[in-house]
């Protein structure tokens, strides 16, 4: 016994690790009977000493661990000592830093929870007429911080609660400040939802855009998250994505054929979800980003892409719902709650009554789709809310690409914005009901005014406990900083792999493409990563382009035999080509209610080493984002900020031939670089065009081309045409697909093949919707006039010297280009509805063109000008024809007549 005492007593000093506390512990189990007072005093000592050793250390680091540093450094007067020291303290620094973030998360983490996974915030936009807002009080309102009193009768009102309330004087920043801690939960690896939601004209898009000199919540909430992840001691990965949900379908705001839409069905994108419940938007255009000026401009360049129409209530309505995906990624941060998580800020398209809005034609089908996919949203956090085991969230495509961030792991915020008018007050009880609904329901319905005092009282403190803690993280991470320096200093620069700290720096590689294009690769090795992923969740070929990971070919685990080249579809490319969207792709909302009509029908094709989809429009969308290609006309940035242009247009042409993918920058200024070139092609090219006879020699005043890979679009008031219509003409073409297999005798010369026609008088699916356009009550002058404006943007931006068809060659039989052609003519029959345009879609000719030269605002341009009329057959080739064939009946005409053809045969052959 004396000696198992002593034993503790050598245990005892001071300096005693808690290594001695397990010995302690076993000695205790193992012998019971050594359980005497002295023992237990030693135990309680060894505690009591690892708690103050503790508490020395973290204050120490606290305070001045340079100070503590410094003397030892000078002291040793060994470099290598000083080193490791210096290498000593930082690990424990960095120690420390990992466990107070991790407590930092844990109480942010538990502050929200206490207010609430799924929050609602309410805001209240000033009235028009009230010049000065900030001292506006609205009479229908009776507002404190965190309830609305909101005035229906007389003697009648009604009350409801909120976990914030904005008064409409509220500014940007007070709106801001409240919902940072959200977005600051990103960062520690949750997925967060941010929606604005309300009545249309209500301030949504005010709250989430702001103005360029008041920014809102998007602008101000990337700021604050890029700013915070360079502060922390991990290297964020940031991508940016942008889309809308118009009618049911997902658009993306990023892609370059994005302004199209309007004339054509735009491409709509697919969702695809794993067993694990994550969620993929497949063909998204990802753009990594690094700092807040790239964010804006793809921020701003997304928005002009954005559906927004003239309605009674609000002049630049929304008539979608915007979506803005921020991904972070941070690789060996284990506290993160997930390595990849993302952050949706979705400015909503406003609830409207019909009624009121007076809407009608495209309007009217515009609101319909956006309060169903609202009522959606709806019933999606209602069923969160009040835990049902069955969420609906397949209902809508909004709730099914939001899915994954709305869950109980995740944070959502909803702002819901009403109007201060009187005349609203159907729509503003119906919003305030709404999220009501949305809001805590469980919280609401079951909790006393006992219980709320209490957990607000909560709330506040651990709103302290955070705030406290993030200062303590602060504070070594500038004792971390001011530590790296001092060990640079000593030891010159510092090698990042001797320290753990720097081991997260090195967990993601950025790789520069010599043509500025950025890609980036993880140490880790993304193929690594998505190994155990199932097959559809890894990433395709074209998702590698858009994350510049073309060059991991192991990311592509499939294996497919290859296809022998003459069995090779190329009925795949002609499908995309002349008919870019399947109806499926394109619906009103109706589709809101399914799954993706999509389907995904990957097809590898090993000459570009791209994936083509069945689905035209997935085809268009990959072929478009990430050309590896040649300069192309394609004339898609339409601005309305000619500053931002001109900004633009200074930066130099680059040739996009090798680039894997597309950084921000080039993204950007390949869009107007490519406008200011005159289109010169090398290669072969097969144009398919409509054509109608019965307006032949009618100016072609909107041409649409699109050449697979590239486009163009020029758009032009029609001037001779009396009414405010607009013809238009579709070119589609391939450039790459016909490859070096064409069997085209002169490699310059282009074929073409099409149709001309009248906008208003085809029949097939993609003039009605040109038909829809005109036929709309609201809006229809806004969206010309945006559409002339366009045009009128893009002659002047640039001169586009367009030649197409200037050189026709006649196409051979059963060359693969006629085969492609075939095949488009097949689709074109496919989409007519009559036979008559069909016959007329289906005209093989080879047209003359003309070169003329306009003014558009001052500005000389030249078009191409298509005219039948012109295409006259010179009196000299028509007699060498019928010379030609009588010489050829003179030589077989026995032979033919003996094999029963007659005069008539021969006469066919000359008319
Ligand atoms: N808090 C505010 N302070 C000043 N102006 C505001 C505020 N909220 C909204 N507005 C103004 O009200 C008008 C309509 O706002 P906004 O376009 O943001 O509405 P919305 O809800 O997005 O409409 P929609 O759903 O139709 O797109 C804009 O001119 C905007 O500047």
């Amino acid at each position: 016994m004396r000696n198992m005492d002593k034993q503790y007593e050598v245990a005892q000093p001071s300096k005693k690790s808690i290594r001695s506390l397990p010995n302690s512990i076993q000695s205790l189990v193992g012998f019971k009977r050594n359980l005497t007072p002295s023992w237990i005093e030693s135990v309680r000592q060894i505690i009591k000493d690892l708690r103050s050793s503790n508490e020395v250390a973290s204050s120490s680091i606290k305070c001045t661990p340079l100070e503590k540093i410094q003397p030892s450094v000078n002291n040793d007067g060994g470099t290598d000592d000083s080193v490791k020291k210096i290498q000593d303290e930082l690990d424990s620094l960095t120690s420390i830093l990992k466990q107070l973030t991790l407590h930092r998360r844990q109480a942010l983490n538990d502050y929200l929870d206490l207010k609430g996974n799924i929050r609602v915030f309410c805001r209240i936009r000033p009235s028009p007429t009230d010049v000065n807002y900030a001292y506006y009080k609205p009479p229908l309102f009776n507002l404190d911080s965190s309830n609305v009193s909101l005035r229906v009768a007389d003697n009648k009102s009604k009350q409801y609660r909120f976990d914030k309330v904005f008064h409409p004087h509220s500014t940007q920043e007070e709106v801001f400040s409240e919902i940072e801690p959200v977005i600051n939960s990103a960062l520690d690896g949750y997925n967060v939802c941010i929606f604005a939601y309300g009545q249309t004209g209500t301030g949504k898009t005010y709250t989430m855009e702001g103005q360029p000199d008041n920014p809102g919540v998007v602008p101000r909430g990337i700021k604050a998250l890029l700013e915070r992840a360079a502060e922390s001691n991990y290297k964020f990965l940031f991508t940016f994505s942008m889309l809308e949900i118009y009618m049911g379908n997902l658009r993306d705001l990023l892609a370059p054929n994005s302004r199209k839409r309007r004339v054509q069905k735009a491409p709509c994108l697919s969702i695809q979800m794993s067993p694990e419940g994550g969620v993929e938007v497949e063909n998204l255009v990802v753009i990594k980003v690094s700092d807040f000026q790239q964010v804006i401009r793809l921020y701003e360049l997304g928005m002009r892409f954005r559906s927004t129409a003239s309605t009674m209530v609000n002049s630049m309505s929304s008539r979608s719902h915007c979506l803005i995906r921020i991904s972070l990624t941070c690789f060996n941060a284990h506290e993160r709650r997930r390595e990849t998580n993302k952050l949706w800020m979705v400015d909503l398209g406003g609830s409207e009554r019909l009624l009121k809005t007076q809407a009608s034609g495209r309007r009217l089908q515009e609101g319909k789709a956006i309060n169903l996919s609202l009522s959606a949203l709806g019933d999606v956090i209602a069923a969160l809310q009040s835990k049902k085991s069955h969420v609906p969230y397949r209902n809508s495509k909004l709730t099914q690409v939001l899915c994954d961030s709305l869950g109980s792991d995740s944070k959502t915020l909803m702002l819901v914005h009403v109007s201060p008018n009187e005349e609203d007050l159907c729509e503003t009880i119906c919003s305030l009901g709404f999220a009501t609904r949305v809001r805590s329901i469980h919280l609401e319905n079951e909790e006393s005014e006992g219980e709320r005092a209490k957990r607000e009282l909560s709330m506040a403190q651990m709103e302290q406990k955070v705030k406290q803690l993030e200062r303590e993280c602060e504070e070594v991470r500038r004792n971390i900083k001011k530590l790296k320096d001092r060990l640079k200093h000593v030891r010159g620069p510092m090698n990042p792999t001797n320290s753990s700290f720097d081991d997260s720096y090195q967990s993601i590689e950025e790789v520069q493409y010599p043509d500025g294009a950025i890609s980036f690769q993880s140490s880790r090795n993304f193929s690594e990563a998505s190994a155990g992923l199932p097959r559809f969740m890894r990433p395709t070929i074209c998702s590698q382009h858009k994350i510049g990971l073309t060059h991991y070919n192991a990311f592509n685990t499939r294996k497919k035999p290859p296809i022998p080249s003459k069995k090779r579809p190329s009925s795949v490319y002609a499908e995309s080509i002349i008919s870019p969207s399947k109806g499926a792709c394109f619906s009103d909302y109706n589709s809101e209610c399914s799954i993706s009509a999509v389907s995904l029908n990957w097809k590898e094709s090993e000459e570009n080493g791209t994936e083509s989809s069945q689905a035209g429009s997935e085809y268009e969308i990959k072929q478009v984002i990430f050309p590896e290609q040649e300069k192309s006309p394609r004339t898609t940035l339409t601005s309305d900020d000619d500053e931002c242009i001109k900004e633009l247009a200074k930066v130099p042409a680059k040739d996009t031939r090798d680039k894997k993918n597309l950084g921000i920058d080039e993204l950007l200024n390949l869009k107007v670089t490519e406008k200011t070139s005159t289109y010169t092609r090398r290669s072969k090219r097969v144009l398919a065009f409509a054509f109608d006879k019965e307006n032949k020699g009618r100016e072609i005043c909107k041409a649409d081309i699109q050449l697979c890979n590239q486009s163009i679009n020029l758009e032009a008031p029609n001037e001779k045409s009396e009414s405010n219509t607009m013809e238009k003409v579709s070119l589609y073409g391939t450039v790459e697909q016909f490859g070096e297999s064409t069997e085209i005798d002169h490699p310059s010369k282009n074929m073409v093949v099409g149709k001309f026609y009248n906008g208003f008088d085809a029949s097939s699916s993609e003039l009605t919707e040109i038909k829809n356009h005109h036929k709309e009550d609201y809006g229809q002058a806004t969206e010309e006039n945006e559409l002339i404006m366009e045009c009128q943007k893009e002659y002047v931006e640039g001169t586009n010297k367009v030649e197409i068809g200037s050189e026709s060659t006649k196409i051979q039989a059963q060359s693969p280009a006629l085969q492609e052609m075939n095949s488009c003519k097949e689709e074109t029959l496919n989409s007519c509805q009559s036979k008559e345009d069909a016959e007329k879609s289906c005209l093989l000719s080879d047209l003359p063109k003309v070169d003329q030269r306009e003014t558009f605002n001052g500005a000389e341009v030249s078009i191409t000008r298509f005219q039948e009329e012109e295409h006259d057959i010179g009196i000299f080739e028509f007699f060498m024809q019928i010379l030609q064939i009588l010489w050829v009946r003179a030589l077989f005409g026995l032979g033919f007549q003996s094999l029963g053809l007659s005069d008539d045969f021969f006469d066919g052959l000359m008319f």
